[in-house]
C-alpha cells in the first residue's frame, strides 16, 4: 500500500531505529519530518535522503522533545511545510540512569506530549481527518533487568498510556489508531551506551550481565523494527496493539487477559 499524499513526523528520526523508519516511510511515498535533537546527524540524514529520494520529500527539524514548546513548534512546522499530518512516531528515547529525571522526561513525558499534539492535528475531536500514532516502548517492559530500572519504568509507562489512549480514541471516536512497539535489543548507538558510566551510573557494574543477555537473545537490525512499524501503520484493524519484535519470535503481538473485576 502506498502512503502517497500522507505526511509523517518521526521523533529521534536522525539515527538508529527512527532513521530506518524514515527510510521506509519515504520508500512508501510519504512526506516525512525528521524531528531530532542532534543537528549534525539530522542535517547529514536529510542530505542523504534528498540525494536518494529527491528534494522536498523530507525535512529536518531540530528539536529537543523534552521541551514542550519546541515540540509543539515542530508539529506546527511540519503542518506548515507539508499541509497536513497523518502519521506520528514517538520514537526518541535515551538510556540514562544517572540523570534519570531526564530519562523520564524524554522517554515518557515527551511520548505523552507527542501523543496529545498528534491528536490536536489529527483527531476528529479537533475537526481533523484521523491518522495513526505509534509509541516506542521496549521488551524491557516485559523482561526487566537490574541495569535499567528507570528506563524500564518509562517503557512500562509508555505501554499503559498507549493502551488507555487507544481505548479513549475508539470510545471517543477520534479516528486515530494508537499502537505501541516493543523491540528487543537493536543494533543502534543507544545499545552501546550501557557500557558507559556516564549513562548507567552505579548500574554500570551490571554491564557484563547485560552483554550476556544480548548474546543470549541476539541483536536485531533496525530494518526489522521499521518493517514492524510499517505493519502497524498499514493495518487499519490495529488499535491498542502491543507489537513485540524479538530474535526468537520475530514480529508478533502481546496478548492480555480480558479485564475483570
Ligand atoms: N536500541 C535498542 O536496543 C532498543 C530496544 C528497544 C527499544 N528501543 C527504543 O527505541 C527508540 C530509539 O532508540 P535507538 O536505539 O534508535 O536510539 P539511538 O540513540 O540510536 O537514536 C535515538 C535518536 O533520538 C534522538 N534523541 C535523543 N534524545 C532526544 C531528545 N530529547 N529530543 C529529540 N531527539 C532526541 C537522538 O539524537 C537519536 O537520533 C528509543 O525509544 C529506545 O528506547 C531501543
Ligand atoms: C540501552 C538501551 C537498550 C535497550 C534494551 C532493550 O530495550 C531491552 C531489551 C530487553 C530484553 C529483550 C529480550 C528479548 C527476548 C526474546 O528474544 C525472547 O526470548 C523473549 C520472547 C518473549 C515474548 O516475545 O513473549
Amino acid at each position: 500500500m502506498s502512503l502517497y499524499g500522507k505526511v509523517a513526523l518521526v521523533t529521534g528520526g536522525a539515527q538508529g531505529i527512527g532513521r530506518a523508519v524514515v527510510q521506509s516511510l519515504l520508500l512508501s511515498s510519504a512526506k516525512v519530518a525528521v524531528v531530532d535533537l542532534n543537528k549534525t546527524c539530522g542535517e547529514e540524514c536529510k542530505t542523504q535522503l534528498d540525494t536518494e529520494f529527491g528534494e522536498g520529500h523530507c525535512t529536518f527539524i531540530q528539536c529537543d522533545v523534552s521541551h514542550g514548546d519546541a515540540l509543539r513548534d515542530a508539529f506546527q512546522s511540519t503542518v506548515d511545510q507539508f499541509g497536513r499530518l497523518d502519521i506520528v512516531i514517538n520514537n526518541a528515547g535515551i538510556n540514562n540512569e544517572k540523570n534519570w529525571e531526564k530519562t523520564i522526561q524524554v522517554n515518557l513525558t515527551s511520548v505523552i506530549k507527542g501523543t496529545y499534539l498528534a491528536l490536536e492535528h489529527m483527531s476528529k475531536e479537533y475537526g481533523k481527518e484521523g491518522g495513526t500514532i505509534i509509541n516506542v516502548s521496549s521488551m524491557a517492559a516485559f523482561m526487566h533487568s537490574p541495569h535499567q530500572p528507570v528506563y524500564t519504568a518509562t517503557k512500562h509507562g509508555v505501554i499503559g498510556f498507549t493502551r488507555a489512549m487507544a481505548d479513549a480514541s475508539s470510545q471517543g471516536d477520534y479516528g486515530v489508531r494508537i499502537n505501541v512497539l516493543c523491540p528487543a535489543f537493536v543494533d543502534t548507538p543507544l545499545l552501546h551506551s550501557v557500557e558507559q558510566e556516564d549513562n548507567m551510573g552505579k548500574f554500570v557494574k551490571f554491564k557484563d550481565d547485560f552483554k550476556l543477555r544480548m548474546d543470549k537473545f541476539g541483536v536485531l537490525p533496525p530494518s526489522l523494527i521499521a518493517e514492524g512499524m510499517m505493519r502497524l501503520i498499514m493495518d487499519t484493524s490495529l488499535n491498542g496493539a502491543v507489537m513485540k519484535i524479538t530474535c526468537s519470535k520475530g514480529i508478533h503481538f502481546h496478548s492480555y487477559e480480558p479485564m475483570s473485576a
